[in-house]
């Protein structure tokens, strides 16, 4: 079923257009990714569905309300966790204090209030935290504060932008196992935004594609993993790879991919199928006598962004950990 639904909405600054005919949908219990390169639109997009930035035009609907003329009720319906931690919270309050504060604003009971801090703070196994000023709180757990705020009035879709940034590892895994718990339990929506794509490829039931404001695709994992030619990999060093095998290696036919990725400093082969492609790759090896290991995974998202995002504009500035494609 679903509960959210954009059509052709447009968002300019100045003249500069950050949404151009973005269309989407989100649907009823599950953690939806919005993917992209920086600057391609989803902080834009995800506030105007927050109805924290106007758009110029397109449709919004969300759980059956208009958003141009119920906007207050879709306020209640929704909760929004952005980037500026510092600034959600005072500093000088308590994390309680700071709870309360924000859950009267928004119309909420002394009891609502208290049978909330007491649900989340338990999810997020945040309960000895509650009576520290917030400025004494660390990044992580003021970033925990954040979301505690965002989801006090119980709103049945969430949007996230980008809520583990910045977070340690330990950290992160405690917010995403919440937001996946959180989602099961209580039946909710999420809208998610990340750059960390093993996060995503770990929580995500589908994923929506965004580039130059505009949606480029949405799928499950394996679904848009089935939209490219290679599903596995052979990495193979760089340092044991001459420019001459290399070409060669990247011409065979049963090579459908040739990524370098930067990070691992591995020249990456992509294949479709394991047998052919890797009896194809070490009979270049051998033919050229080249030692080298050689290292067989499986096709993962990143891959599959590097090659979406790098194939359909040469001139993006964007780098991922792994690498680019030549
Ligand atoms: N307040 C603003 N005034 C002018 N231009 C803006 C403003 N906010 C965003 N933009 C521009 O709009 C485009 C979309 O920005 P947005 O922040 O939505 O992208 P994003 O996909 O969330 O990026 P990131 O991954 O870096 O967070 C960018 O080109 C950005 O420079």
């Amino acid at each position: 079923m679903r509960v959210l639904s954009a059509e052709n909405v447009t968002k300019s600054y100045g003249k500069h257009l950050a949404l151009d005919n973005m269309s989407f949908e989100l649907r009823k219990g599950e953690i939806h990714t919005i993917l992209g390169t920086n600057g391609s639109g989803k902080t834009t997009f995800i506030k105007v569905l927050a109805t924290l930035l106007t758009k110029d035009s397109g449709i919004v609907n969300i759980g059956g309300y208009d958003l141009d003329t119920d906007a207050n009720i879709i306020r209640r319906l929704i909760g929004y966790v952005g980037q500026d931690t510092e600034r959600s919270a005072y500093a000088r309050l308590t994390v309680r204090e700071n709870l309360i504060f924000f859950g009267r604003l928004t119309g909420l009971s002394k009891q609502e209030i208290s049978n909330q801090i007491d649900k989340l703070s338990t999810y997020l196994d945040f309960s000895e935290h509650l009576n520290k000023q917030f400025m004494q709180l660390s990044g992580g757990q003021k970033q925990t504060v954040v979301i505690m705020r965002a989801l006090l009035h119980d709103p049945e879709v969430i949007y996230l932008d980008e809520p583990t940034k910045g977070l340690d590892p330990v950290i992160s895994r405690r917010v995403r196992e919440f937001i996946k718990s959180y989602v099961r339990d209580e039946g909710k929506s999420i809208i998610l935004t990340s750059h960390i794509l093993t996060e995503v490829e770990d929580m995500t039931d589908r994923v929506s594609l965004m580039r130059k404001g505009t949606l480029l695709k949405t799928g499950t994992i394996a679904e848009l993993k089935s939209n490219l030619g290679a599903v596995e990999f052979i990495d193979i060093p760089r340092a044991d790879l001459p420019p001459s095998i290399q070409e060669r290696i990247t011409a065979l036919p049963e090579v459908t991919s040739t990524i370098i990725r930067e990070e691992e400093d591995t020249v990456s082969f992509g294949i479709t199928n394991l047998y052919d492609g890797m009896g194809a790759v070490i009979s270049e090896l051998k033919e050229g006598n080249i030692h080298t290991t050689i290292q067989h995974r499986q096709l993962t998202l990143e891959d599959l962004f590097v090659q979406l995002y790098v194939k359909s504009d040469e001139n993006l500035e964007y780098t991922l950990a792994g690498g680019r494609e030549q």
